[in-house]
């Protein structure tokens, strides 16, 4: 960790985001079955045109075969010449079929690949990256960014793995019509350029309602999660009326903005499927007319009619190709903006999937160079509204056990955030003399552990709770359990360890969910244990049991700990004394009282704010 700033704010302006760059390194991703994707589906979408000409052959020839009968002549040869086109006609037929066959296993397989992919680099980003992540909006907005933009993304692949079959199958189409009419082809042709204008003028509000419909969608899934979340608060206050007139405006705005963007889709694809109309009304009347003067015949005539309904079909893809790369363009910004400060190339940045198969093991745990000394000096880390933390320096050898106290809002635990590199900061951290660069990543068992102030469980057993997956025998569990003043809870829950807690389980109270995560930390046999403020949950009795247990048990523990509590207070090797942001002053309990008026405010209780 350096004096610079360790992790830039969320939010700032980002630089347009290049699509096409975007889509096609994810191309390259799997280059063998991308080839096929487009092999395949090319062939799909270019047999057609085949159909389309075998069949004007066979009208052409039994239109031959109609006036040699009826010259009297010998009409075979033009019978057999249409038998033969019409078992050409079935041959490329059966073989179209077996190519969407391997052609539609092709293809789910590459979209979910993708999908896989993206999905990965998102998570993988937020979770192990250097610094600390903090989700720039809300957790649903994150997850519409995990679900729906991944997907918009992915499945936007599939516009350019049909490209290469729609693009042949126009330029033979174009080419035969020509070859009969020209006159014909041009105007069957002309609504294509119009398809690409009118889609084209439309790309600023294809981009705006796509994501204001996100929006407005994860703001109603916000505000249901909160109001799950805050039930009794709701109902103490009976806000009930409130509650479902703020749902009801919520819905509506998202209805209109929802409205918007189906309305933009289906006019595009209206205006793209009418083109098929004008296409074939202009066929039917200048070919009509062309048949009657004798200047066209049957088999030119079908041929017309065959490929138009594909040509026309083609064209409005190409218009749908433009309106669904614009949507891609707002995924990939709103999946960019939830990584924040990574590189922009990170989201389809190439790793292994192991979508089949074993995944593979775990790399063990690093073994780490245990702590004899932590020195924290200038730290600082401002939040949004200029409160926070400012150039906190102080220190801690093995074994120690220092308490950071101060008023309500203090500092504390911006403090012990900054130095666990949960926040940005700046500042510098050293371990052992060596200076932290990524305290987010190096902050971690078995280097340190941590309990929050409002720690979380997760809808588990108890036992897992704690354990968190790691093969720990019993004694470290028990350990971890008694030290955490967990014992007598244990034998209230209904099935002990096994009691299913959490969210989905039985409700702890505040003091049990934060000794159960103290006991997590304990488990994990930290070198460095960071407790913020278990205080605030814990009777004062409990707090002490918790602070002898570790005396006792755990002599050797080195222990950085947010308290105001006596029991704290009278074990501390050394206090750290915060007001307003700045490390006022430390030293031992006795010295602080002689010397500062904070302490003693704090140890008297006599201050109104002091934390309760
Ligand atoms: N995420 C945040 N955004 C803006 N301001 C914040 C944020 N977190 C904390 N603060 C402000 O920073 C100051 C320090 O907060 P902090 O939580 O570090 O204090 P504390 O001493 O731990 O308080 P407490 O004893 O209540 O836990 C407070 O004024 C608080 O309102």
């Amino acid at each position: 960790m350096t004096g610079a700033p360790l992790s830039p704010e969320a939010g700032r302006v980002r630089p347009e985001v290049p699509t096409l760059a975007l889509m096609r390194r994810l191309f390259v991703y799997k280059p063998g079955l991308f080839a096929f994707n487009v092999l395949s589906w090319g062939l799909f979408h270019t047999l057609p045109a085949a159909f389309s000409y075998l069949i004007s052959r066979i009208f052409a020839h039994l239109g031959e075969a109609q006036g040699l009968a009826q010259a009297g002549k010998n009409q075979h040869p033009a019978v057999a010449a249409a038998w033969l086109a019409v078992l050409l006609f079935a041959v490329a037929r059966g073989s179209n079929i077996g190519i969407f066959a391997a052609a539609v296993r092709a293809w789910f397989k590459l979209w979910f690949t993708l999908d896989a992919l993206l999905r990965r680099n998102l998570l993988a980003w937020l979770v192990l990256a250097p610094g600390s992540r903090r989700l720039p909006d809300t957790p649903a907005e994150a997850v519409s960014r995990f679900r729906d933009d991944v997907e918009d993304v992915a499945a936007n692949t599939e516009v350019w793995v049909d490209a290469s079959g729609f693009l042949i199958y126009s330029a033979v189409a174009i080419t035969l019509m020509w070859r009969v009419d020209p006159l014909i082809t041009l105007v069957v042709c002309a609504p294509l350029l119009l398809v690409v204008v009118f889609v084209q003028r439309l790309s600023p509000q294809i981009r705006t309602y796509r994501r204001r419909m996100r929006q407005a969608t994860a703001r109603v899934t916000d505000f249901l999660g909160e109001t799950f979340g805050a039930v009794s608060a709701v109902k103490l206050s009976a806000h009930e009326p409130q509650m479902v007139s703020h749902l009801i405006r919520l819905g509506e705005t998202r209805k209109a903005a929802a409205l918007k963007d189906v309305l933009l889709t289906e006019l595009i694809k209206g205006v793209n499927t009418n083109m098929i109309n004008l296409g074939v009304g202009a066929v039917l009347l200048l070919g009509a007319n062309l048949i009657l003067r004798g200047r066209m015949n049957v088999g030119d005539f079908v041929l017309f009619f065959a490929l138009l309904p594909r040509l026309t079909g083609s064209m409005g893809y190409f218009g749908d190709m433009i309106a669904r790369h614009r949507r891609t363009g707002v995924s990939f910004e709103r999946m960019n903006r939830l990584l924040q400060d990574a590189p922009l190339p990170q989201l389809v940045a190439h790793h292994d999937l192991h979508l089949e198969g074993e995944p593979p093991a775990l790399p063990p745990r690093a073994g780490a160079e245990p702590l004899r000394t932590l020195d924290v000096e200038h730290l600082s880390a401002v939040h949004d509204n200029g409160r926070g933390l400012h150039d906190a320096s102080f220190s801690l050898r093995r074994g120690e056990f220092v308490v950071i106290t101060g008023r309500i809002g203090s500092g504390k635990s911006t403090l012990l955030r900054a130095l666990l590199g949960l926040l940005p900061a700046s500042g510098e951290v050293r371990w052992n003399g060596e200076v932290v660069q990524d305290p987010a990543s190096f902050f971690v068992p078995p280097r340190s552990a941590y309990t929050a102030q409002l720690p979380q469980l997760f809808s588990d057993s108890l036992q897992d709770n704690v354990l968190m997956g790691e093969a720990a025998g019993e004694d470290v569990l028990g350990r971890a359990l008694r030290l955490a003043v967990m014992e007598q809870d244990l034998r209230e829950l209904p099935q002990g360890l096994l009691t299913q807690v959490g969210a989905r389980g039985v409700k702890l109270s505040g003091g049990q969910v934060q000794r159960a995560a103290a006991a997590r930390m304990l488990a994990q046999r930290a070198d460095l244990l960071v407790f913020d403020d278990v205080s605030s949950a814990l009777d004062a009795e409990t707090e002490r049991q918790l602070w002898l247990g570790l005396s006792t048990e755990l002599p050797e523990a080195t222990c950085l700990v947010v308290s105001h509590r006596r029991a704290a207070l009278l074990r501390a090797d050394r206090i750290v004394v915060m007001e307003e942001g700045r490390v006022v002053d430390q030293g031992r309990l006795g010295e602080l009282l002689a010397r500062s008026p904070q302490m003693r405010a704090l140890w008297s209780g006599e201050e109104d704010e002091v934390a309760v």
